[in-house]
């Protein structure tokens, strides 16, 4: 680290944009730049980016932050790298290009293959190696259907020139000029391909997918040198010291190591996720067991942290899918003071399974749907229902979470971009009936990568003094709301009931 280190930038490569950001010796942002994104649905429930445009988006956003605040490379003491998890691609490495879009991980395309593997009894052999339940939604069929379509449509690829990986690899791979071909153990734990016993690709699930394991990347653990940025980048090398899946990473930034402690972020998607300890903690109620994050130990060998997860696909999707879709909004923001001026949803229900469900139903072919209208329904109406949705689908997670644990959840931290919505956290107070507490920084995934980076390269020294400096914005307290938020929370899942095996 060069002695006028002053910040630590994060990159923050999430579903809907990307960011870069600069984080002072204070743990606080010095600076930032943000770029939306193409969604590409080529088909009803696909949904492709392009992995070209998120590397110059990255590039982009990374320089221009830099030049906005006037920083120079040799002020930056390393670069914390997050991502949207299990997306992953294909591509060539003598000419850096990608062979297919990369496949989201929203994306159903692999349903049927799913099925096909649980109709020959292999879910619990794949629970039991990756933690995972057997889903379209994880990188394996993804990165299965991948090969197969270049096997068929590129015939005379040469696999020895084939690299595959998820968007961290992607990154890291351009940003050291096509040298490092590395991933960690928090986005490799979601690939259903590494196994969770000994935190490697597990070969018989490879032998499964049909996957070459020389086309993976190495798996290396989350805070440690992964490589440097190729100097043309930023003007100087700059180390990159930690990569973690991004749900994982705002888990780090709320400091929650100790097991019981959790956190929800509401981005594209809500993910739950508690800390469970050293040892994998195995869910009775459909909830994902995975790495929460590893460092090298002191000595040898590999100190690992696991989690518990519950993952709910399309939540601030279905505010994207408000605005660009239906066009019925102006901006995400736009959603709080449109429900402010309804009392209620006026008997409407909506079921946020734009891209089927996650936790704790594991329903690929569930589909969006607004139950229970009438004449009298309204924009504003629809609007709420979308946001009342998104709280209880967190409040079924917690209620597996409760169901799995010992002591009771008393208190919901949250994070990310819907969770500026006081609204949406008013009325998950109500339906969850705990305080739910927001941070100043909402941004939490990116500053789990600068916390986690800084902390490697000896920017920051002691982690729990640097989260125990985040500050909290805003509590909310369960209020008025609480009894008919209950109530309608019993009817919500009725509506739910009703769209799920929607697609046969
Ligand atoms: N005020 C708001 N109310 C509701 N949703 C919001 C609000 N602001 C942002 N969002 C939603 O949050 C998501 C972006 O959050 P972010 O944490 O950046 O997501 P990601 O990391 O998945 O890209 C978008 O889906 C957007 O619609
Ligand atoms: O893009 P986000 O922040 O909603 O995160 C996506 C998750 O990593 C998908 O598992």
């Amino acid at each position: 680290m060069t002695t006028n280190a002053k910040y630590v930038l994060a990159l923050d490569l999430g579903t809907t944009g990307n960011r870069a950001i600069l984080f002072d010796k204070q743990g606080a942002i010095a600076g930032q730049v943000y770029q939306e994104f193409t969604q590409h649905y080529p088909q009803p429930g696909w949904l492709e980016h392009d992995p070209q445009e998120i590397w110059r988006d990255t590039r982009d956003c990374m320089q221009q932050v830099l030049k906005d605040k006037g920083v120079s490379a040799s002020e930056i003491a390393a670069i914390g790298l997050t991502v949207q998890r299990e997306t992953c691609l294909l591509w060539d490495k003598t000419t850096g290009e990608p062979l297919h879009n990369a496949i989201v991980w929203q994306d159903r395309r692999t349903a049927a293959r799913c099925r096909e593997l649980s109709q020959q009894g292999h879910d619990a052999d794949i629970q039991q190696r990756t933690g995972l339940v057997l889903d379209a939604y994880f990188s394996a069929t993804k990165l299965e259907w991948l090969l197969n379509w270049v096997r068929q449509e590129k015939p005379d690829t040469n696999f020895d020139n084939v690299l595959a990986g998820t968007i961290d690899t992607w990154i890291l791979w351009n940003l050291t000029g096509g040298k490092v071909h590395v991933t960690d153990h928090s986005n490799a734990s979601r690939t259903m391909l590494m196994n969770l016993a000994n935190q490697d690709w597990d070969h018989s699930l490879l032998d499964l997918f049909g996957i070459p394991a020389q086309i993976l990347p190495q798996i290396q653990p989350s805070m440690g040198l992964f490589g440097k940025t190729e100097s043309s980048l930023l003007g100087e090398e700059i180390p990159i010291m930690a990569i973690f899946g991004d749900q994982q990473a705002a888990l780090f930034a709320h400091g929650c190591d100790r097991p019981g402690m959790l956190k929800c972020t509401y981005g594209t998607g809500c993910f739950l996720i508690s800390y469970t300890g050293k040892e994998v903690t195995r869910s009775g109620n459909r909830l994902l067991s995975t790495v929460a994050w590893t460092k090298a130990a002191n000595g040898s060998g590999t100190d690992v942290a696991f989690a518990l997860e519950g993952a709910m696909f399309t939540t601030g999707a279905c505010i994207q899918w408000l605005r660009d879709g239906l066009q019925l909004i102006e901006s995400a923001a736009e959603t709080e003071p449109l429900a402010r001026q309804v009392e209620d949803t006026n008997g409407i229900y909506f079921v946020p399974a734009l891209s089927g469900l996650g936790a704790p139903h594991w329903d690929m072919s569930a589909r969006g749907a607004f139950l229970g209208i009438t004449g009298g329904v309204k924009r504003e109406h629809m609007v709420r229902a979308v946001l009342e949705s998104i709280a209880y689908q967190v409040r079924e997670v917690v209620d597996a979470m409760n169901k799995d644990g010992d002591t009771p959840i008393e208190l919901l931290k949250v994070d990310g971009g819907a969770s500026q919505n006081d609204f949406l956290m008013q009325f998950q107070a109500d339906v969850l009936n705990i305080p739910v507490e927001r941070p100043a920084v909402l941004d939490a995934t990116a500053q789990g990568a600068a916390f986690g980076a800084g902390l490697a390269v000896g920017f920051w020294d002691d982690y729990h003094k640097l989260v125990n400096q985040t500050s909290i914005e805003r509590t909310f307290e369960p209020g008025d709301g609480t009894k008919v938020a209950q109530d309608n929370f019993i009817s919500w899942q009725k509506a739910v009931e009703r769209a799920k095996n929607w697609v046969k």
